[in-house]
């Protein structure tokens, strides 16, 4: 029963990494359900084979005081803004003055969401946090073990800790809003405030029916992985199990960073989730030591925001 029990938790969170993290559905509904309620059926009859990847754990429940602090051991950092192309000529021209003309860049989107910082060990989720002041955030670990997208387990038994956003998707927020709506509460200002306010709820069974996704796009220990530029990582960040946002491109110029800007600013409207802009990063890893960081942002990296 127990390796029933297994067998059956492995299906499920692999049909879910299909799902959350690959974006690509390998089984119908009814059959994850199918399958679903057996696991809950054995561990009902079974308490003791419950484990926390199980997918039943998902559901939260707990209710929790408040949040503890959480000192980040490598700091979250800001961004630079910059808001037209003359900007963006002059962050590729300080670059190219530092680094010689041999600069291949990488283009994100901007998610609107809460960044979040989660750690592993051996492969396993042991904590999650919000960015709080970039040094000490909130320890939100029971309320991101009901996002789907976030893996309890990782492909691989690495210890490792990864930056990224978690939001909610535009269709959630709109359901969200007419339900509250009906229910004569108090309506949300934007996904963001949604996504906030769902994370940092004490109720982790309340985080849980808010259908929150996260887009992982930083390696902040990078534990054994051996990685060399940012366009690797995001694919590395996808085999071992996190959600990345597709949108990702290489450019080698401002003519193909402003060209991304263009295409993403006109799909803006159409895209499942908010964007305020991109990011645009030296792609190699060495090119980023070699310019490093001021104060407070890296030198290699740098916000467009779209206008308002
Ligand atoms: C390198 O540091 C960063 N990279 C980022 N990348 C994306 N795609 N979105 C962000 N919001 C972001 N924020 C920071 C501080």
């Amino acid at each position: 029963i127990a390796e029933q029990a297994r067998a059956l938790r492995d299906q499920l969170n692999q049909y879910a990494y299909q799902y959350y993290v690959m974006d690509q559905p390998t089984v119908p509904d009814h059959l994850y359900d199918e399958q679903y309620a057996k696991l809950v059926a054995i561990e009902a009859a079974h308490p003791e084979l419950i484990t926390p990847d199980s997918p039943t754990q998902r559901v939260g429940g707990l209710i929790q005081e408040g949040f503890q602090k959480v000192v980040h051991d490598v700091p979250l950092y800001s961004l630079n803004d910059v808001f037209n192309q003359e900007e963006i000529i002059a962050f590729d021209q300080r670059v190219k003055k530092a680094l010689g003309d041999q600069v291949t860049y990488v283009c994100e989107l901007k998610i609107d969401g809460l960044s979040i910082s989660l750690k592993y060990q051996e492969g396993r989720f042991v904590q999650g946090a919000t960015r709080g002041d970039g040094t000490i955030g909130e320890d939100i670990t029971e309320n991101l073990k009901t996002v789907r997208s976030i893996p309890m387990t990782l492909k691989e038994p690495l210890s490792i800790e990864v930056r990224g956003e978690c939001f909610m998707p535009k269709s959630s927020f709109v359901k969200l809003n007419t339900e509250r709506e009906a229910a004569g509460l108090d309506v949300f200002a934007n996904p963001r405030n949604a996504a906030a306010g769902s994370l940092r709820n004490l109720d982790t069974s309340v985080t849980a029916k808010r259908n929150l996704d996260t887009f992982l796009y930083t390696l902040a220990d990078f534990g054994p992985l051996e990685v060399s530029d940012q366009y690797t990582a995001l694919a590395e960040l996808q085999k071992i199990g996190f959600h990345t946002n597709p949108e990702r491109r290489l450019c080698q110029n401002v003519e193909e960073i402003w060209a991304y800007i263009e295409e993403f600013h006109d799909k803006r409207s159409n895209l499942p989730y908010e964007i305020d802009g991109v990011v645009i990063k030296v792609n190699d890893f060495s090119q980023q030591e070699d310019l490093g960081f001021t104060i407070k942002a890296p030198r290699w990296a740098t916000a467009y925001k779209f206008p308002p």
